[in-house]
C-alpha cells in the first residue's frame, strides 16, 4: 500500500446519552493508502456511518488518534481534503443543478469564471452536462444522487466519502451508478470511503472491504479484493467476485456470531 491518506489507530467513540454510554466505535485500527477505493459493511449500528463522520470531523473520537493527509480532521476539513456525499442528495430545490454544485465554490470564494469552468467540468464527469440549468425536482433520483456527487467533487479533493449514496435507488439505477463511480475513479485517482449494506455492491467497487460489527461497533475483518481494477458489470458472474462475495457474507454472519 502507498503513503497513508486516512489513518486510525485505536479509534473509539462512546455516545454518553439518556440511556447511558452508546460504544459506536472501538478500537478502530486502519490504514487508507493513496488512490484506494474502500468500503465499510456491517448490519445496522455497528458504526459504519459513525466511523466515516469521525474522518470528516463531523464527530470526535473520544479514544486514540486519527489523521487524514497527515493532519487532524479538523484541520483536513478545514483545508477542504474531501468531498461528502450523504445517503440522501440533499440538493436546494430553489437552486439549479449548476447553483447546487456551485454552492461549496461560492462559500470558498472561486471566482464565477473559475466557478463555471468546474461546474462544467464534474458535470461532465456524472454524465449530467446538459441538466446544469433544471432544478432538482425535474431529475429524477439517480440523476439527483449524481448532481450531489457533482457538488462533492466540486472542489477536487483528494478524498471522497460517500455513506450509502445509492441505498434509496433501485437496482437498474444503482448498477449503472456503480459502474460510473468506477469509471470516475479510475479517471481521477481518488480515494474513496463508501460505505454501504450491500455485498455486491462492496464486492463490485472496492480495493478493500472493511467488515464491522456492532456493540460495540468494530472491525472484524478486512478483505482485499484480488479483481482486477477494470471491472465491466458482467465480472459479477464469475468465481472470484462470487468467492469474494461469499468470503464476505462469512465474515458478517462471523461478526453476528459474536454478540
Ligand atoms: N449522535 C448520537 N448520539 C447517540 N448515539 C448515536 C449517535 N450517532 C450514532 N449513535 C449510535 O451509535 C451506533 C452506531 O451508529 P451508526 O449510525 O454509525 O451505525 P451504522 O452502522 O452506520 O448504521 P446504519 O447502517 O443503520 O446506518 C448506533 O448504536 C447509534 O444508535
Amino acid at each position: 500500500m502507498g503513503e497513508a491518506v486516512i489513518e486510525a489507530r485505536k479509534v473509539g467513540l462512546t455516545f454518553q446519552t439518556a440511556d447511558g454510554p452508546v460504544h459506536a466505535l472501538k478500537d478502530v485500527d486502519l490504514r487508507i493508502g493513496r488512490g484506494e477505493f474502500v468500503s465499510f459493511i456491517g448490519p445496522s449500528g455497528c458504526g459504519k456511518t459513525t466511523f466515516l463522520r469521525t474522518i470528516a470531523a463531523l464527530e470526535t473520537p473520544t479514544a486514540g488518534v486519527l489523521s487524514v493527509n497527515g493532519m487532524t480532521p479538523d484541520a483536513a476539513r478545514r483545508a477542504r481534503a474531501y468531498g461528502y456525499v450523504f445517503q440522501a442528495p440533499g440538493l436546494y430545490p430553489w437552486r439549479t443543478i449548476a447553483g447546487n454544485v456551485s454552492l461549496p465554490l461560492e462559500i470558498m470564494g472561486f471566482p464565477r469564471p473559475e466557478r463555471q469552468r468546474r461546474i462544467a467540468e464534474v458535470l461532465e464527469l456524472v454524465d449530467l452536462s446538459g441538466f446544469g440549468g433544471r432544478f432538482p425536482w425535474q431529475l429524477s433520483g439517480g440523476m439527483q444522487q449524481r448532481a450531489s456527487i457533482a457538488r462533492a467533487l466540486a472542489f477536487d479533493a483528494d478524498i471522497l466519502l460517500m455513506d450509502e449514496p445509492f441505498g434509496a435507488l433501485d437496482e437498474i439505477v444503482r448498477d449503472r451508478l456503480n459502474e460510473a463511480l468506477l469509471a470516475l475513479w479510475a479517471k481521477t485517482g481518488k480515494t474513496i470511503g463508501f460505505v454501504t449494506h450491500s455485498i455486491p455492491e462492496a464486492v463490485y467497487l472496492s480495493t478493500r472491504i472493511v467488515v464491522m460489527s456492532p456493540r460495540p461497533g468494530r472491525i472484524t475483518r478486512v478483505v482485499d479484493s484480488p479483481l482486477p481494477r477494470d471491472r465491466p458489470l458482467e465480472i459479477r458472474d464469475s468465481p472470484d467476485f462470487i468467492a469474494l462475495a461469499h468470503e464476505v457474507r462469512e465474515a458478517l454472519r462471523e461478526g453476528h456470531g459474536d454478540d
